[in-house]
């Protein structure tokens, strides 16, 4: 029930991302508050409770979840750290916004889906925010719509300027290739059967023991082929492309959208730096629905189900990357709660 009539929200990990969802929570949408911040480094969630009116700082989700003012709890630890903070949320029936990726593997991702099953209600929403960013929910609506008949693949490139040094091969499936697995479900409404993953000569700017960039293959249920390239290191910005190809047109987003100059004999527009810039609207619509939703005692976008499925094709991704073959999804049949 939420406290004061507004919603009371404890953040765990007061990282990047946790950080930037305090801040929007607390200044940019309506309807919550941030009450806790939790973090395993006491002196950032510190700093952080410091700049935020009512808001207390915990070493521990436990004790901050078990605090009167906290209704809800927003997950943006690393990913292995998922699985605690949900189980523990779902022990005390309390509404969830995590971060992707649900949980690093199938198993513990099937693990909080059966201990949603046996709450019998939804709690979770997993942060896969593209499918808050405008331009992706015109390309679904559009392909939802019939007009351009059936998709027959989707391209898609997934740029980063350049990784933290602690980002792993196995990340750039995990973490990063995993928005395409879940757009790519979401796009074409139906789950990926097989990935393989194809490596070119690595850039020479990629970091030692990293294949940089890459080249992964989705297989679809209806037999649409999916690519994506997901390039670590491109120096020069952030870029997110999808294009889908259908019977009766193409249709392409992505393109840099910001203003374009004309001047001096050329023309041009800005790159974004980073996912908070390119993603801001995306995030601020994501949150602003997960709290409305909250509010109204329902849960909405994507759910665990969304979650273990990006899981399923992670955990065959990474499987593909390191054997260099192409590898089946092992799914469970889905089941009616979450239809
Ligand atoms: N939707 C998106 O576009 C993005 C999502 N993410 C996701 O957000 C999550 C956080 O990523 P970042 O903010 O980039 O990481 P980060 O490393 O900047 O921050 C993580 C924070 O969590 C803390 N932490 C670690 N274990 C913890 C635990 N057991 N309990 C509480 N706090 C703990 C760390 O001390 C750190 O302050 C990840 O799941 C990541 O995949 C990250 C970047 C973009
Ligand atoms: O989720 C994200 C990061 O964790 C990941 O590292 C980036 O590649 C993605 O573009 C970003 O959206």
């Amino acid at each position: 029930m939420p406290s004061q009539g507004t919603l009371g929200v404890a953040v765990v990990g007061t990282g990047k991302m946790g950080a930037d969802h305090a801040r929007r929570l607390q200044r940019v949408i309506s309807g919550a508050r941030v009450t806790a911040v939790v973090d395993i480094d006491e002196e950032r969630a510190g700093a952080l409770a410091d700049s935020m009116d009512g808001c207390r700082a915990y070493t521990e989700p436990v004790a901050a979840m078990a605090a009167q003012d906290v209704d809800a709890v927003l997950i943006a630890s690393p990913g292995p750290a998922h699985e605690a903070a949900l189980l523990e949320a779902l022990d005390r029936d309390l509404p969830v916004l995590c971060e992707k990726p649900l949980t690093p593997d199938a198993a513990s991702a099937l693990r909080v889906l059966e201990a949603e099953r046996r709450l019998g209600h939804r709690r979770i929403q997993v942060g896969f925010m593209r499918r808050y960013d405008a331009e992706y929910m015109k390309l679904e609506r559009l392909l939802h719509s019939g007009r351009l008949g059936r998709a027959l693949m989707l391209h898609h490139r997934h740029r980063n300027p350049s990784m933290p040094p602690w980002f792993t091969n196995e990340m750039l499936i995990n973490d990063s290739v995993v928005h395409e697995m879940d757009v790519t479900r979401w796009l074409l409404d139906q789950e990926i059967t097989a990935v393989t993953v194809l490596k070119p000569a690595p850039s020479s700017y990629a970091p030692e023991g990293m294949d940089d960039p890459q080249f992964v293959l989705f297989e679809t249920e209806s037999g649409a082929l999916v690519d994506v390239e997901i390039f670590g290191h491109c120096g020069y910005g952030y870029q997110v492309h999808a294009e889908a190809v259908c019977e009766r047109g193409t249709v392409r987003i992505g393109d840099e959208s910001g203003p374009r100059l004309s001047a001096d004999g050329r023309w041009g527009g800005a790159i974004t730096p980073d996912y908070l810039e390119r993603f801001a609207d995306a995030y601020d619509r994501q949150v602003q629905a997960w709290v409305d939703a909250t509010r109204r005692g329902e849960v909405t976008g994507p759910s665990v189900w969304d979650g273990y499925a990006a899981a399923a094709v992670c955990e065959a991704g990474v499987a593909a990357q390191r054997e260099g073959r192409r590898v089946e999804v092992e799914l469970i049949e889905r089941p009616a709660f979450y239809a």
